[in-house]
C-alpha cells in the first residue's frame, strides 16, 4: 500500500496550497492526472523526498518515508526512489550501456529486481546498447531512462510526465513499453500526467487532481464510469474504460470480450487472450428499446438501465449495466422523453465502436 497525506503552501503571498491525500495499492501503477498546475509533481517531489512537506505522512509498504507529526524525513537518497523525468536525463558521454551499468550500480546490495539482461529485453535496447545518447531519438531516451531507473531497483519508480516530450508517433511507440513493465516488474509506480490516453493503458488507480486537492481516487474503470467528476465526466472522450480480452476475428472486425459481452471493433489482430483496455466514449454509445430492428452499429447488447444522471442543460448519461459492467451513454433528454426510459428497465445498447479508442 502507497499512503499519501499531504498539506504543503508554497510562499508568496497567494501560495499554492497543497492538500492532498490518498491510498493506493502496490505494486501497481498509480497515475496522477490533473490539468497543469494541480499539484500532481509538487505530490511527486514530496515522495521522493525533494519537497518537505509542512504537514504529512508518507508511507510504503511497512516503511514510512515521511512523517512529520513523529519528525521523520527520510533524505530521497534513503527511499529507494527511481524517478524518470520528461527529459530522460542521460550521461551524455556515456554509452546507453553505461547509462544502464549506472543504473545497476546504485542498486542496493541484495536489492531483488530485473538484471541486465532482462531490461535490456524487455525495454527492447540491445541494438542501442552501442549508442551515445545524443544519436537517439527522444523515445529511445526515454527507454534508456527507464531502463536506468529499473535497474537502481528502486522500491518505487515515479514517472513525472514521462512522455511529455515527445510527439504522437513516439509516444505511440513507446507505451507499449510502458505496459510491458507494468506487466512485467512487480513494482509499484507513481505515474504523473495530463494525458488521458496515458492514463486509460496504464493506470491501476487513477487520482485525480484539482487545485491541489484529490477530486476522487480509486481503480480506473470505477473511477471513468463516474458521471459526477468534472474532470473525465466533462470531456468530449467522456466514457468508460472496459478491460477486455482479445477473442478472435469476425466479418473483418476484432471480437473483444469484456464481462459481461463482447464487442466487434476495429482493432489490431492480436493473439487470442490479450488483455487490452478499450475506452467507449459515452457519445458512441445510443439506446434502443429492446427488439428495435438492426442498425448500422455493429454492437447491439442487452443492458439494464440503471440510471439517468445529469450532463449540462440538453443532456444525460444512461448509466447502462451489461452482466457485471458497466457503459454509459450520453443522450439528449428529448430521447429519454420520446423513449420513455426509466430506470430498471431492460433496452438495447448501441454501441459505435469504430471510434473507441484502444488503450
Ligand atoms: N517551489 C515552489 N515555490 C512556489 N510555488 C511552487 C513551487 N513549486 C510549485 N509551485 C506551485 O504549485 C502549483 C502546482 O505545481 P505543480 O508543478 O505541482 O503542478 P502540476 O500539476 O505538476 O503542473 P504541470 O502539469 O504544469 O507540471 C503551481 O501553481 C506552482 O506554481
Amino acid at each position: 500500500m502507497l499512503e499519501v497525506a499531504l498539506r504543503h503552501r508554497f510562499p508568496g503571498p497567494a501560495g499554492f496550497m497543497l492538500d492532498a491525500a490518498f491510498t493506493a495499492p502496490a505494486p501497481g501503477v498509480t497515475v496522477l492526472f490533473g490539468a497543469s498546475g494541480s499539484g500532481k509533481s509538487s505530490i511527486l517531489a514530496a515522495v521522493a523526498g525533494l519537497l518537505r512537506p509542512r504537514e504529512g505522512r508518507v508511507a510504503l509498504g511497512g516503511t514510512t518515508l515521511t512523517d512529520t507529526a513523529a519528525g521523520r524525513f527520510l533524505p530521497p537518497e534513503a527511499r529507494r526512489c527511481a524517478v524518470v523525468f520528461q527529459e530522460g536525463r542521460l550521461f551524455p558521454h556515456r554509452s546507453v550501456e553505461g547509462n544502464l551499468r549506472y543504473g545497476l550500480r546504485r542498486a542496493p546490495r541484495g536489492a531483488e529486481g530485473p538484471g541486465f539482461e532482462e531490461v535490456v529485453a524487455l525495454l527492447g535496447l540491445g541494438p542501442l546498447l552501442a549508442r551515445r545518447p545524443g544519436l537517439l531519438s527522444g523515445g529511445e531516451k526515454q527507454r534508456v531512462a527507464l531502463g536506468r531507473a529499473l535497474l537502481a531497483r528502486p522500491a518505487l519508480l515515479l514517472l513525472d510526465e514521462p512522455l511529455a516530450a515527445l510527439d504522437m508517433p513516439r509516444r505511440t511507440e513507446i507505451l507499449p513499453f510502458f505496459e510491458a513493465l507494468r506487466d512485467a516488474a512487480r513494482l509499484p509506480m507513481l505515474y504523473v500526467t495530463h494525458a488521458l490516453e496515458e492514463a486509460d493503458r496504464l493506470a491501476d488507480t487513477l487520482v485525480l487532481l484539482q487545485g491541489g486537492r484529490v477530486q476522487a481516487a480509486g481503480p480506473l474503470e470505477a473511477l471513468t464510469a463516474r458521471t459526477d467528476l468534472p474532470l473525465l465526466a466533462a470531456r468530449r472522450d467522456a466514457g468508460v474504460v472496459l478491460r477486455c480480452e482479445l477473442a478472435g476475428q469476425e466479418r473483418g472486425l476484432t471480437r473483444l470480450a469484456f464481462p459481461g459481452g463482447t464487442l466487434l471493433a476495429p482493432f489490431p489482430e492480436g493473439p487470442a487472450g490479450r488483455h487490452i483496455r478499450l475506452r467507449v466514449r459515452a457519445r458512441d454509445v445510443a439506446v434502443a428499446r429492446a427488439g428495435a430492428p438492426a442498425l448500422s452499429t455493429d454492437n447491439a447488447l442487452p443492458a439494464v438501465l440503471q440510471g439517468i444522471e445529469p450532463a449540462g442543460e440538453r443532456e444525460c448519461f444512461l448509466r447502462l449495466g451489461i452482466g457485471p459492467s458497466i457503459l454509459l451513454a450520453r443522450v439528449t433528454l428529448d430521447a429519454v422523453r420520446r423513449l420513455a426510459l426509466r430506470p430498471g428497465e431492460t433496452v438495447t445498447a448501441l454501441i459505435n465502436a469504430v471510434g473507441g479508442e484502444r488503450g
